[in-house]
């Protein structure tokens, strides 16, 4: 049975890119595009250098050939949907970011379609002739591994295909680092095992987690951070990070509990800060390094002393903090 589909919203962003968001099931009546464009496909979860090196291409050719830049993308993850185990999956990018970031990069316009069991069982030429063709892309730029339709059976040759010669498919060669795919897998193994000083050699940056401030029990020393959306959060333990607020970029060290239902985040404020800062103000947390071998103390006691301790036999030195935090910036 086909049903309409329904647009959820239409929005421009800061405005400039616009986002559009399909509720889906299936067929996405309306949406059509009169210009041309250049369309990027894929989820983008960390939108890391693999991905960023895929939307600044088909940025190049957009500007070049005069189109539109736009971006299609699923929400939530397809694993979320289809993987029993993955419910509620954490992302290393939100929505909200990803749109903030493909702002940045210039995107013209976000599709994003909303991943449910219907959707994933489209065929894949069901989902080229109702989902992408209507879009007026000239020439569709993805990743070597693009996967897409029921089972993820259509890739970039099928596309060809499916296409029937009205596009020009753009097929971005796999990007290694290391001798590894740079890829959203490694860069969450790296996190959730703690290994967050090598996430930058393919993310671009240190991992980021946005949230809120608020009050941990000791009025002094340290402060919660509420983590905003479904951030994943890195592997329990005491890690060197840099805090962002407004224009300031602090060192500090953090305790991570990823082991409760409810992670928890707090903040150790260094030695010159008495005070945290004000109550529900906005944060960035950017990992540097886990600290290892010094961390054995449990959250509530690192809660209610308000003090996490550093064990004498550890080699971390204070002054070893903000060597690196100033990573990324020119
Ligand atoms: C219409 C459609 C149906 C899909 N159905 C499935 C599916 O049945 N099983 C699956 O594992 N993935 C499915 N996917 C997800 C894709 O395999 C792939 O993960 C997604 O298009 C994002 O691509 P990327 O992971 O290369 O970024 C589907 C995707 C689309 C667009
Ligand atoms: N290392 C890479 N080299 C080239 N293309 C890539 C690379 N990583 C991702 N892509 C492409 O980027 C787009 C988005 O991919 P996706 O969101 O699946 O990222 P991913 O890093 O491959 O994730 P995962 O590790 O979960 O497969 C797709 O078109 C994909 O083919």
């Amino acid at each position: 049975m086909m049903r309409s589909g329904v647009i959820l919203s239409i929005y421009l962003f800061e405005g400039r890119m616009a986002v559009i968001c399909y509720d889906s099931p299936v067929n996405p009546n309306g949406v059509q595009a009169k210009q041309p464009c250049v369309l990027v496909l894929g989820f983008f979860d960390g939108v890391h250098l693999a991905h960023q090196h895929i939307i600044n291409s088909a940025k190049k050719l957009a500007i070049q050939e005069n189109m539109q830049l736009a971006v299609m993308t699923f929400f939530p993850h397809p694993k979320e949907v289809l993987d029993p185990r993955e419910i509620q999956r954490p992302c290393m990018t939100p929505l909200s970011l990803k749109i903030k970031i493909f702002e940045q990069m210039k995107v013209d316009a976000l599709y994003v379609i909303r991943f449910d069991k219907e959707f994933s069982s489209l065929a894949p030429a069901q989902f080229v002739s109702d989902f992408i063709l209507p879009l007026n892309p000239k020439h569709i730029v993805a990743g070597f591994d693009f996967t897409y339709g029921k089972y993820g059976r259509g890739n970039m040759d099928s596309l060809r295909d499916h296409t029937m010669g009205q596009v020009n498919i753009v097929t971005i060669e796999k990007l290694e680092r290391h001798g590894q795919k740079i890829g959203s897998t490694l860069i969450r193994q790296l996190i959730q095992s703690g290994k967050v000083d090598r996430v930058p050699d393919y993310l671009g940056d240190y991992y980021t987690i946005h949230g809120s401030v608020s009050p941990s029990q000791s009025k002094f020393f340290s402060f919660k951070v509420k983590i905003s959306e479904n951030y994943m959060f890195p592997h329990s333990g005491l890690y060197q990070i840099a805090w962002h607020q407004d224009e300031y970029e602090v060192n500090a060290s953090c305790l991570i509990d990823a082991d409760s239902p409810a992670p928890k985040c707090l903040v150790k404020l260094p030695d010159k800060f008495m005070f945290p800062p004000a109550y529900g103000s906005e944060i960035t947390v950017k990992f540097i390094t886990k600290i290892n071998g010094i961390y054995e103390m449990t959250w509530n006691h690192a809660e209610t002393s308000g003090l996490i301790h550093l064990s004498p036999t550890s080699n971390w030195r204070r002054d070893d903090l903000g060597k690196t935090a100033n990573y990324g910036k020119s």
